[in-house]
């Protein structure tokens, strides 16, 4: 059984309530305590490191030369505890150059501290999670699903603490008409507080009708491929920015926030691979135009941290890393070596949607958006903030699936859902 697994084991759980299991896997219980499963001290027998005072420096340095962007990171030198939790997934490596063995005698908190520095310290304390399944997701179902169970969706969404749930695009119906009926989803939730719930627009014509029909805060979409522009909203990039332009100043007048967004950051189901300079040139433009935020879609979930990494330093040279989100589909099951990666370079806004669901109707082949459940799994294991509740997302999670007919696409709802209904039978 490998260390990852421990956790899980139902005889360690022998007397907790559904919610307690669950909430086993929150950031807090993540966080090691003195009775909790010997997680409270260096709870790997026989796991020796050997001190070394330089590793702070020698991260300093490290992080200096690769990451000279970095902003605002976690401290790790407040003995954070997750850095015990972290390390302990390491068990099976042998690693970390610092004369550490960590098969054969003691460790102390100083030395976990200070592996767990090495590797895990560019990452923010505090990741804004913006969801899109309402949008991403349901835009690519092929049974409509009826306005009441959106709007459902998009309330316990809000209710799990989610800061920014995309609620719906005013785009042409006949292009997309499964989001036919956003004004119907947006007059229902105009009572809404506690999350913020942008629409995506693809022109003038669509953000009159958003605001119209109560928007606060909207998206634009141009893409990194002309051939993907071209079969996404039938017109060129420039085409794209300009009509763009006429949004933001239109927004600007009214004081609305623009999200922007760039479609293809690494490749294109039709161009292939993109250079990282049309996506810096894309996302430069938006930002340009006064986007607040600028989120890289890889849209056919083909990137890989080796494709993500030059593509990051490419838009980063030119629009601030705050100003940033990563939006990556799941296709070939890299969305969450490439958010670490992005997180680690300094990226702390990440779209993901609800129980994986997604798609983009025009670039065949991608599969859902990485899944929220997941991303927020992953976090919490890294001790990174988002204050979304996973009890009450998996409950989201499972009501939308349950609705579409289909296991959920997260692994992590399933693994959760497992271990829950096994618990029930003891
Ligand atoms: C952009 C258009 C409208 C151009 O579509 P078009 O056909 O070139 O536009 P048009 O100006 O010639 O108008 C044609 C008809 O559409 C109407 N129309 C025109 N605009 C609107 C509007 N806003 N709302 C409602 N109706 C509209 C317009 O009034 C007219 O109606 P008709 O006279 O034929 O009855 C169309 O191509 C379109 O709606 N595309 C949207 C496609 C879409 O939503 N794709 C999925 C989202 S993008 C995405 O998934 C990527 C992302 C963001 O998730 C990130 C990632 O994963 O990478």
């Amino acid at each position: 059984m490998s260390s990852l697994e421990e956790p899980l084991g139902l005889d360690k759980l022998p007397s907790m309530s559904t919610i307690d299991r669950i909430q086993r896997f929150s950031a807090n219980a993540c966080r090691p305590r003195g009775d909790d499963m010997g997680m409270g001290n260096c709870w790997i027998e026989g796991w020796s490191c050997s001190t070394s005072n330089s590793h702070d420096e020698d991260y300093d340095e490290y992080a200096r030369e690769a990451f000279p962007w970095k902003r605002h990171t976690r401290d790790m030198s407040q003995g954070d505890s997750f850095s015990r939790r972290t390390v302990s997934l390491g068990r099976n490596h042998k690693m970390f150059g610092n004369g550490c063995d960590m098969y054969s005698s003691n460790c102390n908190d100083k030395d976990i501290r200070d592996i767990t520095n090495k590797f895990l310290r560019g990452i923010p304390k505090f990741v804004k999670i913006v969801e899109v399944g309402p949008r991403d997701g349901l835009q690519n179902e092929k049974n409509i699903v009826p306005t009441a169970i959106k709007v459902e969706l998009i309330r316990r969404l809000a209710a799990s603490g989610l800061p920014v749930v995309e609620a719906t695009s005013f785009v042409s119906p006949k292009w997309v008409p499964q989001l036919a009926d956003a004004k119907d989803v947006m007059g229902a939730i105009k009572d809404l507080e506690g999350s913020r719930l942008p629409v995506l627009t693809p022109n003038l014509k669509g953000f009159k009708a958003a605001i119209a029909a109560g928007a606060k805060e909207v998206a634009v979409f141009a893409s990194a491929s002309e051939a993907f522009s071209k079969s996404n909203i039938n017109c060129s990039i420039e085409e794209s920015l300009a009509r763009y332009r006429a949004v933001a100043h239109a927004a600007k007048e009214l004081s609305i926030p623009v999200r922007g967004y760039v479609s293809c950051v690494v490749g294109c189901p039709v161009e292939g691979a993109i250079p990282p300079s049309k996506v810096a040139y894309v996302a430069k433009e938006l930002h340009d135009m006064g986007c607040f935020e600028i989120s890289l879609g890889d849209t056919i979930g083909i990137g890989t941290p080796g494709t993500v990494v030059p593509m990051l330093e490419a838009v980063m040279a030119v629009v601030p890393a705050e100003k940033l989100a990563v939006h990556f589909h799941d296709t070939y099951g890299q969305s969450l070596p490439n958010i670490l990666i992005s997180l680690q370079m300094g990226i702390s806004t990440v779209d993901c949607s609800i129980a994986g669901l997604g798609g983009c109707p025009y670039a065949k082949g991608a599969s859902g958006n990485v899944a929220t459940e997941d991303v927020v799994y992953m976090l919490n294991g890294l001790g990174v903030k988002t204050n979304v509740d996973m009890n009450k997302l998996m409950l989201a999670g499972d009501f939308i699936s349950k609705h579409l007919g289909r296991p959920s696409g997260s692994k992590t709802a399933i693994a959760l859902s497992q271990v829950t209904a096994d618990a029930s039978k003891i």
